[in-house]
């Protein structure tokens, strides 16, 4: 039998991960440790651009570069250009994404199409990409993701992240709780279809998860150890999607659920909440303990239910009938897709719907 071997021969890692309390302030540390000096473009976005893009531009104008701000608005194609013209125009050196998913994705791709280093400064631990080499724009309307370079440095102040809405810390939790129907995915994918499957990165992903829903009790509001231990997980993620050199350890059917969510839904929900409702029903189809994925999301308190998504439930039904056909190359439990009736079936067994 042909092994189907095409794991990623070239794996990317950031060089510095800086995970701690006013860990912000080492920032010209980390430039002099990189040899990184001459002209920063922060991509940050108008709520974070006061939580902490202006207290990077000082630091970085105190270490000796010149730092020029760029505000993001959507993670789209569009904005990816918006950004390797302002990178252009100022003649950056090096990049930096400063902010949640959005902001680090948009300097993620831009600075990989420039050919320039750059730092992910995340300020919510809402998602996995402040690590991954992986980039999830939307183009045309369609989401993609795309593989860029791994950040160079990751510089998570636990300070700033346990003081942001905890939502975003919960929202973080369900997207690393997805690694399990993500893994699922994977392996079924792996005998199915002779996909290949990373070993390793699987399990580095599952165990992320693992650690989660362990501890899930301990996880609280403004508790700097949770966002350490929460922040450490998404950057494991992001290794373990470096390793695979794909995300599949990190997202299967139930992104693809979440990413046809965000495109039907008036008002989507965030990444992370999305998924972690997006497992609880595409563990059931895998026949998994799916009331224990429900649980841990519950204790940690994120979105167990469409109400608690702030979604009706005529969407839920909506995307789980085209979450197959949001990546159809990548094969997952929702096979050619599910018609109404278990659509309906199993989001109501699951209590995601009434
Ligand atoms: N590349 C990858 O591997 C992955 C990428 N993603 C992508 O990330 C995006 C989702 O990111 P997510 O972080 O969930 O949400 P978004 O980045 O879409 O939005 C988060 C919102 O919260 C605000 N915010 C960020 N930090 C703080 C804070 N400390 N206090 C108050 N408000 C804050 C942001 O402000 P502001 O407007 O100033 O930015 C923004 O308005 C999606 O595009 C998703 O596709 C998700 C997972 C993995
Ligand atoms: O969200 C991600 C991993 O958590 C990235 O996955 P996608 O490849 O589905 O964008
Ligand atoms: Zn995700």
């Amino acid at each position: 039998m042909t092994i189907n071997n095409n794991s990623a021969k070239w794996m990317q890692l950031p060089r510095d991960v800086l995970v701690g309390h006013g860990v912000l302030e080492e920032i010209g540390d980390v430039c002099r440790d990189l040899k990184m000096k001459g002209n920063a473009l922060i991509v940050t976005g108008s709520t974070t651009k006061n939580i902490a893009g202006k207290r990077v531009s000082n630091l970085l104008e105190s270490a000796g570069c010149s730092a020029e701000m760029v505000l993001t608005c959507k993670a789209t194609k569009e904005e990816v250009e918006k950004v390797m013209e302002k990178a252009l125009e100022v003649e950056a050196n090096f990049l930096l994404g400063v902010g949640s998913g959005r902001s680090i994705d948009l300097a993620k791709l831009a600075s990989t199409r420039l050919e320039l280093p750059f730092i992910s400064v995340p300020t919510a631990a809402s998602h996995d990409g402040i690590a991954s080499s992986r980039a999830s724009i939307v183009d045309n309307g369609i989401s993609t993701s795309a593989q860029a370079q791994a950040p160079i440095a990751v510089i998570a102040d636990t300070e700033i992240i346990s003081a942001a809405p905890y939502r975003f810390l919960a929202a973080g939790c369900g997207d690393i709780i997805s690694n399990y129907t993500a893994v699922l995915d994977w392996e079924l994918a792996s005998r199915l279809r002779n996909e290949y499957f990373g070993a390793y990165a699987a399990a580095l992903s599952r165990m992320a998860a693992r650690v989660i829903i362990e501890c899930a009790d301990s996880i609280k509001p403004e508790h700097e150890t949770s966002a350490r231990l929460v922040v450490k997980a998404l950057v494991s993620n992001g290794v373990a999607m470096s390793i695979a050199g794909s995300s599949r350890p990190a997202s299967g059917s139930e992104h693809m659920f979440s990413h046809a969510l965000d495109k039907i839904a008036p008002k989507p929900a965030l990444h992370g909440e999305q998924c972690g409702v997006g497992t609880i029903m595409m563990m059931y189809l895998h026949g998994g303990n799916w009331q224990e994925i429900r649980e841990a999301l519950k204790k940690i308190g994120a979105p167990v239910t469409a109400e608690e998504l702030g979604i009706e439930d005529k969407y839920i039904i909506e995307a789980l009938l085209n979450a197959h056909s949001i990546r159809p190359e990548r094969y997952t439990i929702l096979g050619s897709g599910l018609n109404p009736s278990a659509a309906e079936k199993v989001a109501r067994i699951t209590k995601v719907i009434n």
